[in-house]
């Protein structure tokens, strides 16, 4: 990789996605070329074969659940790593083209995980416009521009660029909506562990057959890690073959996060380790008595007391 093409971030776009409003967010990107992608696909093959150091996608939205796009990038293909995150609150403006009244709005576009976040307003508002998904948000607003549809839901940032105007602003169903994002880059060591972290992995169960999705859950329950996020996603093998997504409270160098992915390890086929970052919301875990550092450190030299006989 180059030192110009390490400074490359990636991202949904084209300008003006809720993904480049998030990466702006990271002091580290006014140092760095943004580069707008047509998917999170592209945007994470770009880091994948050396033209981008970093690349920023939405992972989990609050109201939508788990980014399908990027739960699958993340789970196939050359591995990368998560490196941080970002959590942005979401409310949509429904852009038109300057003088377009309510009345005139009868086609309307936006990402796929826009659609759930308005439906109500759109059943409220606008019960007869027909609905189209776009590439992300800004794209609906471009096609806007283009006159392909009437309105667009995206972010009111995105008005100015396409020439729109935001005929009605502060749309939601549900309040306080939040994506999450990260900022994925090859894999390397993890982020330096903040005490309020987060780790990700993927994991594949073996033979279908009873208990083997508890035995997977047993392995964080028992050292008491809590999991924030597990997710089945289709592995593409037929139907009923799923592997998990998961985000797990704590860092890959506390121990009882470490010995339960090691659990994993040794009763799952594949594990596909994603990282451990700080976590945006910076809530530090509740660590539960006997699954504390020093009580697995004082367990494993108690352990080695035991085979020398000095008991
Ligand atoms: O289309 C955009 O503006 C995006 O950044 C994508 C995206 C997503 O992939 O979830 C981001 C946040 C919103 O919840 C809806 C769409």
């Amino acid at each position: 990789m180059t030192p110009s093409s390490a400074s490359r971030y990636t991202y949904l776009g084209p300008e003006g996605t809720f993904t480049e409003a998030a990466l702006r967010t990271l002091p580290e990107a006014a140092t760095r070329d943004l580069v707008p992608m047509v998917s999170v696909p592209a945007a994470f093959d770009a880091v994948r074969n050396g033209e981008a150091g970093g690349s920023f996608a939405a992972i989990e939205n609050s109201v939508e659940g788990g980014v399908s796009a990027t739960l699958d990038e993340l789970a196939t293909g050359a591995p990368l790593m998560i490196y941080r995150e970002v959590l942005l609150p979401i409310s949509f403006a429904l852009l038109v083209r300057p003088g377009t009244a309510l009345g005139d709005v009868k086609t309307v576009t936006g990402h796929p995980v826009a659609q759930p976040q308005v439906r109500n307003w759109l059943a409220a508002h606008l019960p007869h416009a027909h609905w189209e998904s776009a590439a992300s948000n800004a794209d609906g607003a471009r096609l806007v521009q283009e006159g392909r549809y009437d309105g667009a839901f995206a972010g009111e940032f995105a008005a100015a660029r396409y020439h729109l105007e935001p005929l009605v602003s502060e749309i939601h169903d549900t309040v306080n909506a939040q994506t999450r994002f990260v900022l994925v880059g090859q894999p390397g060591r993890p982020a330096a562990p903040t005490g309020a972290d987060k780790t990700s992995a993927v994991v594949w169960l073996g033979d279908d057959r009873p208990g083997a999705l508890l035995e997977l859950l047993q392995e964080f329950s028992v050292r008491g890690v809590n999991l924030m996020r597990i997710e089945s996603r289709p592995t593409g093998g037929g139907l009923g073959r799923y592997c998990f997504s998961i985000d797990a409270e704590g860092h890959i160098t506390d121990r009882r996060v470490g010995d339960a992915l090691m659990g994993l390890k040794r009763i799952c086929p594949k594990v596909r380790f994603l990282g451990s970052y700080p976590r945006a919301d910076e809530v530090r875990p509740q660590v539960r008595p006997g699954t504390t550092d020093a009580e697995f450190t004082e367990a494993s030299e108690w352990l080695g007391r035991a085979l020398d006989g000095r008991i």
